[in-house]
């Protein structure tokens, strides 16, 4: 299966600078790779006899008739044409569900996880996906579901696929390797993958089990938000966005291909990889994106800034500035602000905040959140520093303090965040959540 052709031999992660290949980069260009020189059309993109006998295909993440901002599509050259597949048959989704959520009603407690228990031995990263809940509907194109992942074992002659959103990966332990059907991704602790809807992907495990998030979009793919008064730059930069380089697997025989279509899983046993792209352009593309790239802005005068400014992407609804959900990152950074509270306010939020943990600690909890871990603050919940924190915060007079132990992270979504039943009753979710705000003193002097 690991007959892989082409020069994307596991295109470098990010950290690493462009090697002589110099892999497609910048969110949302048109972009284009090929495993074969002379591979890609010129001038056009179905000939009547594509180069090398392949068949030409378009793959489209936006209606045909978006506007340009906002339309997405790319052309596949590849060996045998996608449409040659046998039926498919739906097959048990384990611990992956599909929004809507429907089997608990929508729940106003703040809740805190532990990270999820280690996967049954042979677990790979379709079965070892984990559903903690959403919103919206896979079927009206809204709202997102939030999955974890945790596997110890390589997809082998497995390829998955959703049809029902785009998958925002967010590793915390491992490394994986997307081989995608635009070539190969590395996505370790620090990055994010971005996959558009509909590509199919295998995914390796090169060191060994991996553990992560994933924040599945069912509303407008995720793009680059406005930088307004902030200028031309800053927050990610799109050139560090890394698409695939071409590279095609030449595996015969059996390959099952799994596709989430209504949030459910169905399977076909297809006699080709899919996995056979030799070239390709346009501007759907998977990504792999550094956090520790993400230019943070903030105060530099007084007052703790709302997280918006954290922003790496967001998911727009048809509300100017309302978001179907934003990923926002909490990079290493330094806090200057006078006479200010400075790490995360109290406050309520019409919107509802899920926040995991890539590594190291979160400025607005001494305890308990951790890498792994996660917590829902839902809409309108009040939260903010735990106790300790803010005892601690609001004692001290400091000079510059820099943060530069962890990297957490948020999917902010519009509409409350209904939890799975293995959610809610799951061992590792911590049912004492509530007391960190517990012991926060009356100090009152009237
Ligand atoms: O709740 C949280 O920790 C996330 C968050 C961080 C912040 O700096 C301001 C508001 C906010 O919701
Ligand atoms: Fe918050």
């Amino acid at each position: 299966m690991d007959d892989t052709h082409g020069s994307g031999h596991g295109a470098g992660g990010p950290g690493e600078r462009p090697g002589p290949g110099h892999p497609p980069a910048g969110f949302g260009n048109e972009l284009s790779s090929e495993a074969l020189p002379g591979t890609l059309p010129i001038g056009r993109n179905s000939p009547r006899r594509p180069a090398r006998g392949l068949y030409a295909e378009q793959l489209s993440g936006s209606a045909f008739t978006e506007p340009r901002a906002d339309n997405r599509r790319s052309w596949l050259y590849r060996i045998r044409p996608s449409a040659a597949h046998p039926p498919m048959r739906r097959v048990e989704s384990g611990t992956l569900f599909g929004a809507p959520f429907t089997d608990l009603p929508p729940d106003p407690n703040r809740m805190r996880w532990n990270p999820l228990p280690d996967p049954a031995p042979g677990t790979d990263f379709v079965r070892g996906l984990w559903t903690l809940g959403g919103n919206g509907d896979v079927r009206t194109r809204s709202g997102v579901a939030i999955h974890l992942y945790h596997a110890d074992t390589p997809m082998t002659d497995r390829v998955f696929c959703d049809a029902d959103g785009e998958l925002l990966l967010v590793p915390e332990r491992g490394t994986l390797l997307l081989r995608t059907e635009f070539g190969p991704l590395r996505a370790a602790p620090g990055h994010i993958a971005l996959i558009p809807r509909g590509v199919r992907f295998r995914v390796e495990l090169p060191d060994g089990p991996v553990r992560g998030y994933v924040c599945e979009n069912h509303g407008r793919p995720f793009t680059l938000p406005e930088l307004g008064p902030i200028g031309a730059n800053g927050l990610a930069a799109p050139r560090d966005f890394i698409a695939p380089e071409a590279a095609w697997e030449e595996a015969e025989g059996p390959v099952e291909v799994i596709t989430k279509y209504g949030g459910a899983l169905w399977t076909a046993e297809w006699d080709h990889t899919p996995l056979d792209v030799v070239a390709w352009h346009g501007t759907l593309v998977p990504y792999v994106y550094d956090l520790r790239r993400f230019n943070v802005l903030g105060s530099i005068s007084f007052d703790h800034p709302d997280p918006s400014i954290f922003t790496v992407l967001t998911s727009p609804s048809d509300t100017p500035g309302l978001a179907n959900v934003d990923f926002v990152v909490f990079a290493p950074r330094w806090l200057v602000g006078e006479d200010t509270f400075r790490p995360p306010y109290f406050h309520r939020n019409v919107m509802s905040e899920y926040m995991g943990l890539i590594e190291g600690a979160y400025d607005a909890k001494a305890e308990g959140f951790v890498p792994g871990g996660g917590s829902l603050h839902p809409m309108m919940s009040a939260h903010g520093p735990d106790r300790e924190t803010f005892e601690r915060a609001s004692a001290e007079e400091r000079g510059p303090q820099k943060i530069d132990d962890g990297l957490a992270f948020m999917f902010e979504t519009r509409w409350p965040v209904t939890l799975t039943e293995q959610a809610l009753n799951a061992g590792h979710r911590q049912r004492d959540y509530d007391r960190v705000w517990e012991g926060l003193e009356r100090n009152f002097r009237p």
